[in-house]
């Protein structure tokens, strides 16, 4: 699924303005609608009361929009504008007008004012601020949505939680709506994926807006989310004649004394994942271990018992995961440099090989082409220095992509794959793979991948969504605390079965039984 910038949705909204002949205001009207819709499906006409919180841009235009349509439909409806500002768009202006045919005229709430009464049971819109937000809210809007946060009332936030910029992290924390669910226009925005930004929305819904689908699919965008959908034609299917020699010879390079398990870990899920043949590649006190755990793979020992001294091998490896337990024993540092500097193979390069790489930057103009790296936040900054925000870390991260011709993985809530100038944002995965050792099996999947012949963004992009994915059928039957990465390992064939079920057909939204009567409206009286 394509994630837009706030220009490219700017740019859609005028273009289907233009090519379809119709007024902004009609496709308010129409995105007002489709909010409605999904309310009206979900509360069936209970008089649960509503507050919608309308800011004066369009925004708040869709917030009046929805308010009209649910007065209409006999919904126990309070409208509020939040005066932030003494400008008011055309299109907000014209439907403040429609609304108060009601009768029932919208509260304007400038600073200083009470806010309204609301209890917990209540329902809360917030039609605030969309991706128009450009510039640090006054205090009092700021009082308004901590008092709308405090209220821990369900809040449905109209296409963002208000207090979210479209590109960067807010300035105060606790000016953000915290958002139940998100009904957002089209598609997500890229902040419901980022640490700094993702924590104020629980659910979110992208609903039709209307926009002009022919130009939304022309728009190549920076990011994209990535789901099955997306991962099926990337998935190429084994031929009937095949033999492990089509698949690839994978070597694993890594393990120290006391940390072998991480290159057992790595070479397991390196072949669950499909590599013909395995290699691994460590010290001699593994050796009985290795061969023990693992009878599928083959091991090269280190000449040391207790690290990696220097790595030399006879065999045509496809792809090297490299760095998984390797330690930075100063000998193990030089085993490195010296490897880099003749290595061809693309390499996975994680865990100590990156913290090596970032003590020793002059060696990253050696890594080879089609090299992956899967830093976690931490090694991610010894790799490009402090960022601002989550923004500025993705910046950066093309940055350093683009410098050293390498596909860098994001680990995370959604890992995001960066090459160049496109992010990917995995959406499979869950907390209970916060564990030991999960780093170590995603190494060993993509060096698997590469080794079947995938070119590494592929590669990293498949093999983010499927390591996800194993975690989450993996999760069924443990729970978060209980799963470990063997568990992820064990589920990686369930992840590739899960790429052929039919997704279970959305449950069609029952239309409401009896249709409120429509009132006219003269009929809603205002509340005493
Ligand atoms: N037909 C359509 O246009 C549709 C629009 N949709 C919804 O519209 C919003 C985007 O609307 P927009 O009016 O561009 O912006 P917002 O409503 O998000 O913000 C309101 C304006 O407020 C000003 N602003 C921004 N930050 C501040 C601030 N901190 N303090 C005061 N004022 C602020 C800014 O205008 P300026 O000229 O003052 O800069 C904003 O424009 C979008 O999110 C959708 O919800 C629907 O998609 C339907 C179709
Ligand atoms: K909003």
């Amino acid at each position: 699924m394509k994630i837009y910038s706030a220009d490219q949705i700017y740019q859609a909204i005028n273009t289907t303005i233009e090519k379809n002949k119709i007024s902004s205001n009609e496709l308010m009207e129409f995105a007002g609608i489709q909010i409605f819709n999904w309310f009206h499906t979900r509360m069936q006409g209970a008089q649960v009361p509503i507050h919608i919180y309308c800011g004066i841009g369009n925004n708040g235009g869709s917030g009046l929009v929805l308010g009209r349509q649910l007065l209409q439909h006999g919904y126990n409806v309070h409208t509020y504008v939040v005066n932030f500002s003494d400008k008011r768009t055309k299109d907000f202006l014209i439907n403040y007008d429609r609304i108060k045919e009601f009768k029932v005229w919208p509260r304007l709430l400038s600073s200083g004012e009470e806010f309204p009464e609301m209890n917990k049971e209540d329902i809360i819109v917030d039609a605030i601020f969309g991706i128009g937000l450009n510039r640090e809210t006054s205090d009092w809007v700021k009082n308004l949505i901590k008092y709308i946060n405090a209220s821990d009332a369900y809040t449905v936030s109209i296409d963002v939680p208000s207090g979210l910029y479209p590109n960067h992290a807010p300035e105060d924390k606790e000016a953000v709506i915290e958002s139940n669910f998100t009904l957002t226009g089209q598609a997500p925005k890229l902040s419901f994926f980022l640490p700094e930004t993702g924590i104020y929305m629980q659910q979110w819904e992208a609903l039709n807006f209307g926009f002009d689908q022919e130009y939304l699919q022309s728009i190549e965008t920076e990011v994209e989310l990535i789901d099955k959908l997306e991962i099926l034609p990337l998935y190429v299917p084994r031929e009937k004649y095949a033999h492990k020699g089509i698949y690839g010879h994978s070597l694993i390079v890594g393990g120290s004394y006391g940390k072998i398990g991480a290159v057992t870990l790595a070479s397991s899920a390196c072949l669950r994942v499909g590599t013909g043949l395995i290699t691994a590649y460590i010290p001699k006190c593994g050796y009985i271990i290795l061969q023990t755990s693992l009878p599928e793979a083959m091991v090269i020992c280190d000449e040391d018992e207790k690290n990696i001294t220097k790595i030399q091998y006879d065999i045509e490896p496809k792809a090297i995961g490299i760095g998984i337990g390797l330690g930075t024993d100063a000998a193990t540092v030089k085993a490195l440099k010296a490897f880099l500097k003749t290595n061809k193979a693309p390499l996975v390069i994680d865990a100590d090989a990156l913290n090596i790489l970032a003590v020793n930057k002059t060696l990253l103009k050696s890594v080879s082409k089609g090299s992956i790296l899967t830093p976690h936040p931490k090694e991610l900054e010894r790799l490009i220095g402090k960022w601002t925000d989550d923004f500025d870390k993705l910046e950066k991260t093309k940055a350093f992509s683009k410098k050293y011709n390498v596909v860098v993985i994001i680990k995370g809530a959604h890992t995001i794959t960066c090459y160049a100038d496109k992010l990917y944002i995995n959406n499979t995965g869950n907390p209970g793979m916060a564990t030991a050792g999960s780093g170590d099996v995603l190494t060993g999947m993509l060096t698997g991948l590469i080794s079947q012949g995938y070119d590494s963004v592929t590669a990293a992009i498949l093999g983010v969504y499927l390591h996800g994915k194993a975690g989450d059928i993996a999760l069924t039957g443990l729970g978060y605390q209980a799963l470990i990465a063997s568990d992820i390992v064990e589920h990686i064939g369930d992840a590739y079965l899960d790429l052929f079920k039919k997704p279970e057909e959305p449950k069609e939204a029952e239309a409401p039984k009896e249709e409120p009567k429509k009132r006219k409206a003269t009929q809603v009286r205002r509340k005493r």
